[in-house]
């Protein structure tokens, strides 16, 4: 399913209108109709129901009108809310529907909103703001978004909770805590990154007669099992080991020998021939979690950090790989930062650099440049913090949009970027995908380290950076909605998402 940007959204509307002919007051009646029924659908008898439409002056109020008249056929209690006369022409037309039905409308001001405080509304329709908040929302629009709030009602969104940014899902100022939100032809970007769709309550995307062909050049998709490449899942019966490929996974240290061993233990769970772990010997051998089909590769260490003199001397396995899943727990020193270079110079096989991989590399200008030129396939999975010191903006600036922060990240280094958080976006540049799957289970030390085995092994089964990309976020998230099912967000560990991913794999095959 697509993503639509307002700028993406109000192109399509325009050519709907201009080019294909589709009348503006129709899209408009569609939209309105589809916020009725949704109602309908939810409520049944709306008979005895007090409702409040709040209309503002753009198109979104005039899909609010559209509502109105609707409801106004079940209800002889509906009233309707304007912040003034001057609205768009295509609303003007259903607003004077409504005068000339001679429904109750409102002009909002000081003294009409303090009276709304009285009145015990059973349902509220939000039509103030969609796609055309251009800025922060203040004075009566905020306080009459205050009031939506604080009221009992049931709140019915139309488009976009108003007061969300429909590019980045931000509030501006303040915003419409929705229990339903009604979206048109395809989400907006607000509706699916947090807190937006936090705010729209439970989402619905209503066709209202836009073709679809014209969203066919929009970039960004939500990532649905649909946009899964499966094919390289199966197995053809006369296979083996050497078929699924060898994964290098350079991780771990003294302080973080269980980082290394969720990514490796994540790697052969998910399907590659054969996975050997480079790390400080005296960290993994004794692992009790360890699964016995790694391979260990000991590499010398120095204060529990594996040097640089020691990585060289495995060499010749290190020439067997197909792919390397480098950083994890492998801490920011010196060394780490040789390894980087001495893989990106001397190598051209696929890479996923995670953790203190993609640290050490903020910090280099000779692995920006070394990563930049690197031709084999590469995979950067930070978080916000780590993506803020790559590009060297604030934390603040990558979560206020995070699909330009995972796009340039991508571009720079010409690879796939997979900017993880409760939205992990995914890109190569030129596609983007955002996971909607995933809890907050999730949000402990470990996961970031098993994505990185999943995807290691996802290239080593012959998946593009991209593919490997997608489906291993997605089947990482998919395990821990799955343990959510009978675990809790405190209980659910990484550990525990690696064991599960035999269901995810089910699922995501056989379903
Ligand atoms: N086009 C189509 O074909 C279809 C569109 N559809 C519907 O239209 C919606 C988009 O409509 P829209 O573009 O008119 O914008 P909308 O969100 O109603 O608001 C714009 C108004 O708000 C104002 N404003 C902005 N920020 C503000 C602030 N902070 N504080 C105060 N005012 C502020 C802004 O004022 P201005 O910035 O011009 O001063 C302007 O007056 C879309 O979401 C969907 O619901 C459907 O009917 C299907 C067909
Ligand atoms: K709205």
């Amino acid at each position: 399913m697509y993503v639509l940007t307002s700028q993406q959204m109000k192109e399509i509307d325009k050519k709907a209108t201009a080019e294909i002919g589709i009348p503006e007051v129709v899209l408009m009646e569609n939209a309105g109709f589809c916020v009725f029924e949704e109602i309908k659908k939810d409520f049944g008898c709306l008979k005895d129901k007090k409702i409040a439409i709040f209309c503002g002056k753009g198109n979104n109020g005039g899909d609010g009108f559209v509502t109105a008249r609707y409801l106004l056929e079940e209800s002889k209690d509906v009233h309707i809310f304007i912040f003034g006369e001057e609205v768009t022409p295509s609303s003007k037309v259903f607003l004077q529907v409504l005068k000339n039905l001679g429904a109750d409308i409102q002009k909002l001001n000081e003294e009409v909103i303090t009276s709304l405080y009285q009145k015990k509304f059973d349902i509220v329709v939000d039509g103030i703001f969609g796609i055309g908040l251009t800025r922060d929302v203040e004075g009566l629009y905020k306080q009459v978004i205050e009031y939506i709030n604080s009221s009992k009602a049931y709140v019915y969104s139309i488009d976009i909770p108003s007061g969300v940014c429909s590019d980045t899902g931000k509030i501006k100022g303040v915003a419409v805590k929705a229990n339903k939100t009604i979206t048109f032809m395809y989400p907006k970007v607000g509706n699916i990154l947090y807190p937006g769709t936090h705010l729209c309550g439970k989402l619905i995307v209503k066709d209202i007669g836009i073709p679809k062909v014209l969203a066919e050049n929009v970039n960004t998709k939500v990532l649905t099992k649909e946009e899964l490449n499966l094919e390289k899942l199966y197995r053809y019966p006369d296979t083996h080991k050497g078929d699924y490929g060898k994964v290098g996974v350079v991780a771990g240290s003294k302080f973080f020998p269980g980082a290394s061993i969720l990514c490796a233990n994540a790697c052969v769970k998910s399907g590659c021939g054969l996975c050997f772990l480079f790390s400080p010997a005296e960290n993994v051998v004794t692992h009790n979690f360890r699964y016995p089909e790694i391979i260990l590769m000991p590499v010398e260490s120095k204060d529990g950090i594996v040097t640089f003199e020691g990585f060289k001397k495995k060499e010749e396995f290190l020439q067997k790989l197909d792919v390397i899943a480098f950083g994890c727990g492998l801490t920011q020193s010196e060394e780490t930062e040789k390894i980087l270079i001495h893989i990106l110079k001397n190598f051209q096989i696929p890479i996923v650099i995670d953790a203190d991989g993609l640290n050490v590399l903020a910090k280099s200008e000779e692995l920006h440049s070394l990563l930049r030129e690197y031709e084999a396939c590469k995979i950067l999975t930070p978080h916000y913090k780590e993506a803020s010191r790559i590009l060297g903006c604030d934390v603040d600036d990558v979560a206020k949009n995070p699909i330009d922060a995972a796009l340039e990240i991508s571009k720079r280094f010409d690879c796939v970027c997979i900017l993880k958080s409760a939205r992990t976006i995914i890109t190569d540049s030129h596609k983007v995908f955002i996971n909607v799957l995933g809890n907050p289970g999730m949000a402990k030390g470990g996961s970031g380290d098993v994505l990185t085995g999943i995807v290691s092994a996802m290239l080593s089964q012959g998946y593009d950076a991209l593919d490997a990309a997608k489906l291993a976020v997605y089947l990482h998230s998919l395990s821990a909605d799955i343990l959510l099912e009978r675990k809790t967000v405190q209980t659910i560990l990484p550990s525990e998402i690696i064991e599960n991913l035999d269901i995810a794999f089910r699922r995501v095959i056989e379903d």
